[in-house]
């Protein structure tokens, strides 16, 4: 069957948001099942999300969730505990098998892919978890290189030798997130929000296309947790990387996204802007009561922005009194 192109495709910030979205991705996803390109409408489409379910037993703990992504975005997932969160991330990141369902990025059909080439897209979708998953007794600087291991010989990791470039390199990342003083240091000698930050460093150092977090903030304070935000905001707007991030926060979703995805009891509920996300909306996704409070899932990111502004107010009229 040939479907008519839709007359309004994507929006701005590339994601499929009319009426018609459901008719697209099921025309993507007929195309893909036909071994053809996501390009079908002479749009091309990076990421498509297709009916995915993941069941444990009888139940399921992401349902039928469906999306696209037409251009790299910045996209936080929101939704209490429970609501199939890390399940819909570590498939992407093929860490868990989806039950039935299709993910194609870039023409790749990410849920069929085996052996190397399921290790080659692991290394290209990079995740971020809570637990930093470091090696505490290895310096920062290898934990950085260590991004690097699907990508090197087993005989120059195992001997642990890097090019002097991938040294240089792994410590500009390190500069960038403001912890280049402590790559010589044993990881375990650092706080939880430096460990993180060497974490997404290293998950940087793979340079994937992807940059997947579960809950990168949960455990920081609110100033690690800006530094920790602000890296794949960067990253995603310098170097074009889609960034998928569980959050548990609504002011971080509202704050760092292009697009939030509410989920709730496995199932998509929400897909939009930033600016969509109100109170009502929050409420329905959280499956709160009237009485639903938006303090209960804030950090305190905003409260630092609006520290600095006033501490640059003061010092520029400072500067102005002479
Ligand atoms: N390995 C597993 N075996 C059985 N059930 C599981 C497994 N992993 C997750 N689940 C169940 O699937 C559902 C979704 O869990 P998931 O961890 O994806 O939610 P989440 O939204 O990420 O929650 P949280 O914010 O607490 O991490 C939950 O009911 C959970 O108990």
């Amino acid at each position: 069957m040939k479907i008519p192109p839709p007359k309004r495709h994507t929006s701005q910030i590339g994601f499929t948001r009319d009426a018609q979205a459901s008719q697209i991705l099921n025309a993507y996803i007929a195309q893909a099942a036909q071994g053809e390109d996501t390009n079908t409408f002479g749009v091309y489409v990076a990421l498509v999300v297709g009916q995915v379910t993941k069941k444990f037993g009888r139940k399921a703990a992401v349902d039928n969730a469906s999306f696209t992504v037409a251009k790299p975005a910045m996209i936080g997932i929101i939704g209490r505990s429970g609501a199939g969160k890390s399940t819909f991330l570590r498939m992407m990141n093929r860490l868990t098998d989806a039950s039935s369902g299709r993910i194609l990025f870039k023409g790749r059909d990410i849920l069929q892919l085996d052996g190397s080439a399921r290790r080659a897209w692991q290394s290209d979708c990079t995740m971020i978890f809570q637990q930093f998953n470091l090696v505490p007794r290895m310096d920062v600087c290898s934990n950085v290189l260590h991004g690097l291991l699907n990508k090197r010989s087993t005989l120059s990791t195992l001997f642990n030798t890097y090019p002097t470039e991938d040294i240089h390199r792994a410590v500009d990342i390190l500069d960038r997130l403001g912890i280049a003083d402590q790559a010589a240091k044993r990881t375990e000698a650092l706080s939880g929000g430096q460990q993180q930050r060497v974490a997404i460093a290293r998950a940087l150092m793979q340079d994937a296309e992807i940059i997947l977090a579960d809950e990168p903030i949960a455990s920081l304070d609110p100033m690690n947790a800006q530094i920790v935000m602000d890296a794949p905001r960067r990253i995603h707007e310098k170097d074009g990387r889609m960034v998928i991030a569980n959050l548990h926060t609504l002011d971080t979703a509202r704050r760092y996204c292009d697009r939030v995805i509410g989920m709730r009891d496995g199932r998509i509920v929400f897909d939009g802007t930033p600016e969509q996300l109100t109170t009502g909306v929050a409420r329905d996704i959280y499956g709160a009561k009237a009485d639903f409070s938006e303090e209960a899932t804030s950090t305190e990111i905003g409260a630092i922005a609006r520290y600095k502004a006033a501490e640059q107010l003061i010092r520029e009229a400072e500067a102005e009194a002479g």
